[in-house]
């Protein structure tokens, strides 16, 4: 008896199971031109591609690089239960079509729930008017007067400090950790420019944004996110709370600024930039968000927001720089031939009162090698290494992709800059010159399609100039004042994070160098 009650149980329960197994698992197949597209390696029944999104980062970055060895520009399906269907692009028409049709193309759903907890409104994970309102700030902020001070000013005060700590370390002989280095000058440097703040890179804030940051990168990989960080995400929480603490902070100081200037006729100076020199800045990013935004926690979200985006991707890309330098001692020498060049050999384009700031090193133009290395080092390692969109309708790609409405369109800036259809066979080398033109003076440009590291379109990095001023000047002023000796000579990884920070800084030693007095 009780073996045919089991036997009606399963009969009645299996197409319950089915039809289970159908909503979590079943998926339509996307199509190109009529032909279903292809899968790539590593797609399993049922699960589809989602073990291999749990693996480590550097793993996953190989394996989206193996798709593009294997299939080239093909646009492939990918999919994991419950959720909506996905394709990989590789193609840079397809991607050129994305950034230019923002409005089919937004953050979506997919994007903003995991981002949610940490970015919140800001513009990182905004669209439509939101959005606009920011990127508008923004733009009013990131000037040609600003940027002046940024590199005649503001950067040649903090790179003196890294300077003299580096001087120190070289006389010791101590090991010193470059990345930690690198975000002490762009975490300053964005504190007091933006903020009208003084920050650092150990800071507790800057520790839980690393940490959170780490957990909202896994939350893309792992569909049952929700689930994992009831048990395992106090320290998260912990994170974003300092985190949006230290964003209320930042507003509350804006705001006790405004109402000092207000109140005084004529701001006193030394109060108005702590003494540093930075008074011709023209209004603070996170004033020009008072004026523009209003309202306080939406104001904390955007200055969060270009907070992360400004400085860890800079910091981030001068240390792969640095690590890939150490590594390459002939081109260390051609910088080091090119900046000689440009400060004249006896130091003459220095003024007297001008010690570490030649105007020329804050001229990107003027040092079209530093800015190749630049670019080649952005190439191999780009700061935000893959890009998710969702479709806001249904739309066909120009490969003849047919996306149905909110499926999730994924890209990898890393594996697209190593792909050799567009890099060429020696895609995985560093070689800035390939980033110069016949008469190696000018930096060639390549399109955002096919060198995403900024994005795209409408919004394409808003602090893509800010970028290059600030690693061409730090680049060229390090290499000429130091040697820097790696210490560690196994491959550097990233770690778990939205960018791309090196997993356990970058170690090495430095001697102070003869030839860089005139610095
Ligand atoms: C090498 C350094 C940098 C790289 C590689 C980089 C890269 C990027 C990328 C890929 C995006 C698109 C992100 C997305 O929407 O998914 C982006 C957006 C943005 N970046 Fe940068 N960035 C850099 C430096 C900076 C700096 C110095 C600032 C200055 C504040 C900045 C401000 C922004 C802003 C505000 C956005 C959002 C733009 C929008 O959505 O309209 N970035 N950046």
């Amino acid at each position: 008896m009780a073996l045919v009650d089991g036997h009606i149980l399963f009969a009645c329960s299996f197409p319950l199971l089915l039809f289970l197994f159908w909503v979590l698992f079943g998926q339509s197949k996307l199509r190109r031109n009529g032909v279903v597209l292809r899968k790539p390696p590593n797609t399993w029944p049922l699960v589809g591609n989602g073990i291999v999104f749990l693996r480590e980062r550097q793993k996953l970055f190989s394996w989206f690089a193996k798709c593009e060895r294997l299939y080239g520009y093909e646009t492939l399906q990918i999919s994991v239960p419950s959720l909506p269907p996905g394709i990989i692009i590789s193609d840079p028409r397809n991607l050129d079509y994305v950034f230019k049709n923002e409005g089919v193309f937004s953050k979506g759903d997919f994007v903003k729930k995991r981002s949610w907890d940490l970015f919140g409104h800001g513009i990182i994970n905004a669209d439509g008017e939101v959005w606009k309102v920011q990127r508008k700030a923004g733009l009013r902020f990131l000037n040609t007067t600003n940027l002046k001070v940024l590199t005649q000013t503001a950067l040649p005060q903090y790179l003196q400090q890294s300077i003299d700590f580096l001087d120190t370390q070289a006389a010791a002989g101590s090991l010193v950790d470059l990345q930690a280095v690198f975000h002490e000058i762009t975490t300053q440097l964005m504190g007091s420019m933006a903020y009208n703040m003084e920050m650092h890179a150990d800071d507790n804030f800057s520790v839980a944004f690393d940490h959170a940051s780490g957990v909202t990168a896994e939350r893309f990989q792992n569909p049952l996110w929700f689930v994992t960080e009831v048990f395992f995400g106090s320290r998260f929480r912990r994170s974003v709370s300092i985190v949006k603490s230290y964003g209320a902070a930042m507003v509350a100081n804006a705001v006790r600024d405004r109402r000092r200037i207000d109140s005084e006729a004529k701001p006193n100076e030394s109060e108005h930039d702590g003494g540093r020199g930075l008074k011709q800045v023209e209004g603070s990013l996170i004033q020009s968000f008072l004026d523009a935004i209003g309202d306080e926690s939406l104001v904390a979200d955007a200055a969060l927001n270009y907070l992360s985006a400004g400085r860890d991707t800079t910091a981030q890309v001068l240390t792969w720089t640095f690590y890939l330098l150490m590594r390459h001692p002939d081109v260390v020498a051609q910088i080091r031939t090119e900046v000689s060049r440009v400060i004249g050999a006896d130091g003459q384009n220095i003024g007297s009162s001008f010690q570490l700031r030649p105007a020329c090193l804050g001229d990107v133009a003027a040092l079209p090698f530093t800015h190749a290395v630049f670019n080649e080092a952005l190439r191999l390692y780009p700061p935000v290494p893959f890009e998710i969109k969702q479709s806001m309708e249904a739309t066909t790609l120009p490969d003849g992709t047919f996306l149905p409405r909110d499926s999730v369109v994924v890209w990898c800036p890393w594996a697209m800059n190593r792909s050799r259809l567009t890099w060429g066979v020696a895609s995985e080398d560093f070689q800035p010159q390939r980033w110069l033109d016949q008469s190696g003076s000018k930096v060639i440009t390549r399109s955002a399609s096919e060198f995403p590291v900024f994005n795209g379109g409408p919004r394409t990095c808003l602090g893509k100039r800010m970028a290059e001023l600030m690693a061409t000047q730090v680049i060229a002023v390090m290499v000429l004042k130091f040697d820097f000796i790696e210490t560690d000579h196994g491959e550097r990884v990233s770690k778990s994070s939205l960018t791309l920070p090196m997993k356990g800084g970058l170690p090495c030693r430095v001697k102070k160098r003869k030839g860089g007095q005139f610095l």
